[in-house]
């Protein structure tokens, strides 16, 4: 429930729509009353001064009450309309508003805060569950608040006439519109929580499925996966078919509320008319208007139903939210420095719930415009090296600075925009060739696209291509050979002349011709920047290049490969492997 009062909190800035949405809703649910229980005692009224004979009829005033009718007939069309077109405005504008907040909110989590979660699981959260929440106000916290200010009023109408009529309604009301949907919420209260966990695994089920296809057809385990998503599906159907048959008892039972509710009026009207405190054909106005007053407590079962589902997703949105990012960020980052140095004192890097650190005890300067090879076995920490240059993770101990700024003083985004990346895994976007370079530059021109692809020696490539910068490269550019793919993002790297180059084994996986042809590349890019190049390969290494050996999380070489490689420690004995595996 917090967290739907939550939810009710982020309509404040479209407070006016939602006032003007539930006014409105209120004024036809009153206009429909109105219309029936004036009806109602017209009819019955002109059916009295029909049988009274020539002198009642003239002097019954047939006008007013027909006008009123017309009046309130055409005053529910017109609300109802202007009421439906406010809601979907207040909802539409929600909506935009929530899936605003979830992205920012998700933003500072990736990548390492949500290193843990499930991709199915989160596209759920950002669609299924923010698209139910957007339906709150109209189903659920509009007709809530619609059917307690109409049935007040409605109520009170009824006791003007008779104390006893008024209590009656509301009692019915109260009986429709919260008893009976109580009770069906207390029903639905496991099916729908049931159902909306049930729907969120066969939609993570479904993406891993689809995103991990030709594993599971190559290891012959498609069968199994679909087995897996049939029995969520049944589980999920059996929920909803539950939960309809619920809604289906709900929806009788108020409707049987309403009847016993109008018979009821009878009686008492009969009373009352023969106790001469009402005239006859106001019977027939609290019998009318009594059936059309459950009108405002009708949507009540559904909105009831939806309340537990609608505070599921809430939680599942506002839990994806409330967390802590990895990295806290400054409000404001200090001017660039002059010079881009970068310097590691002491610095220790841990990542959340992670029992051992994933660097320890890191000293390491690297001067503007020097490249550095950083070696070390799987697991050593290079990347995580990378992590929090970026700042994508923090650093727990220790002092890191940029030019002699500490980085977190420096904004996430404004450090990122000195860095480009370059790695073997390269994420390609469903789109054109030029969609996928205009990430690195949104603003570059056809001439800058073409000078970068040349550069990355892919301009070949793309024009050999029917349509040129606007080819599909497919579902995570499965159009694109792997060489091709790293060619792409090296073309992203020319396009970003920031002052640092990370590259992160980009050549790996790559054949000989495609990989000297990248290295090729990657030389006119790297000249004038600083160079970070993670790698396991000392092939490429030449004597004077600069190398820093990680292991376990901390350095255990930093110097020139060619004294390195002679002596007796880490980096000669990964020379003498390397060159024993070369001779096998
Ligand atoms: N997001 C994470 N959460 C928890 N631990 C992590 C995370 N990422 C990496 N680690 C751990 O941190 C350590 C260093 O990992 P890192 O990715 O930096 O190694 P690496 O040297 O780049 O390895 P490789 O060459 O295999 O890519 C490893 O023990 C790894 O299991």
């Amino acid at each position: 429930m917090r967290d739907l009062i939550r939810l009710l909190r982020l309509y404040a800035p479209y407070r006016v729509w939602v006032l003007a949405g539930i006014g409105l809703g209120v004024l036809t649910v009153l206009a429909n009353f109105a219309l029936l229980a004036l009806s109602g005692w017209f009819l019955a009224a002109t059916g009295v001064v029909g049988v009274a004979g020539y002198a009642a009829q003239n002097a019954f005033n047939f006008f007013t009450p027909a006008a009123g009718v017309r009046f309130f007939a055409t005053l529910r069309v017109l609300a109802r309309y202007a009421g439906r077109l406010v809601d979907h405005e207040a909802t539409f504008r929600l909506l935009a508003r929530l899936r605003m907040v979830a992205y920012a909110g998700l933003e500072p989590l990736a990548p390492v805060g949500l290193a843990g979660e499930r991709g199915g699981d989160l596209l759920s959260r950002l669609v299924a569950d923010i698209d139910r929440l957007g339906d709150f106000f109209l189903r659920v916290a509009s007709p809530f608040m619609i059917a307690a200010a109409a049935a007040l009023v409605m109520a009170l109408g009824f006791a003007i006439v008779s104390p006893e009529a008024g209590l009656l309604l509301l009692l019915g009301l109260v009986v429709a519109g919260v008893a009976v949907p109580l009770a069906s919420l207390g029903l639905g209260r496991r099916p729908a929580g049931a159902a909306v966990a049930l729907q969120a695994t066969m939609r993570a089920d479904l993406v891993d499925s689809v995103q991990g296809m030709a594993e599971l057809l190559t290891c012959n385990a498609s069968g199994a996966m679909a087995e897996r998503v049939d029995a969520a599906s049944a589980a999920l159907l059996a929920a909803q078919r539950r939960l309809a048959a619920i809604a289906g008892f709900g929806a009788a039972a108020g409707l049987l509320v309403a009847g016993l509710t109008m018979l009821a009026m009878l009686p008492l009207g009969g009373a009352l008319a023969d106790a001469h405190r009402i005239a006859g054909p106001v019977i027939a106005l609290l019998a009318l208007g009594a059936m059309a007053a459950f009108e405002a407590v009708a949507p009540l079962p559904a909105a009831f139903q939806l309340l537990g589902g609608m505070a599921d997703s809430a939680r599942r949105v506002f839990d994806l939210l409330d967390r802590p990012p990895p990295v806290a960020e400054p409000a404001s980052s200090p001017p660039r420095p002059a010079r881009l140095d970068l310097r590691l004192d002491g610095v220790s890097l841990r990542y959340p719930g992670a029992a051992h650190p994933a660097l320890a005890g890191i000293d390491l300067a690297i001067a503007e415009g020097e490249h550095v090879t950083i070696l070390g076995r799987s697991g050593a920490g290079k990347t995580s090296l990378f992590n929090l240059l970026l700042r994508f993770a923090p650093h727990e101990a220790g002092t890191a600075t940029i030019g002699g700024v500490d980085l977190a003083a420096i904004r996430g985004d404004d450090l990122r925009s000195l860095f480009t990346v370059v790695s073997q895994t390269t994420a390609i976007f469903a789109g054109t060739l030029r969609d996928n370079l205009l990430l690195a530059r949104p603003d570059a021109d056809d001439a800058a696209l073409w000078h970068a692809l040349e550069t990355a020696r892919l301009a070949d490539f793309v024009r050999a291509r029917p349509g040129g910068l606007d080819s599909l490269v497919g579902e995570a550019g499965a159009k694109l050979s792997g060489g091709e793919a790293r060619r792409l993002s090296l073309a992203r790297a020319a396009l970003r002349a920031t002052p640092f180059l990370l590259l992160d084994e980009p050549t790996e996986g790559l054949d000989p011709l495609t990989e000297a042809e990248f290295r090729r590349a990657l030389a006119g890019l790297a000249a004038r920047r600083t160079v970070i190049a993670i790698t396991h390969r000392l092939d490429h290494l030449a004597d004077d290049d600069r190398v820093v050996m990680l292991a376990e999380g901390r350095i255990v070489a930093d110097g020139r490969f060619g004294a390195l490689r002679q002596g007796a420690g880490p980096v000669a004995r990964l020379s003498r492997l390397r060159e024993m595996s070369l001779r096998f």
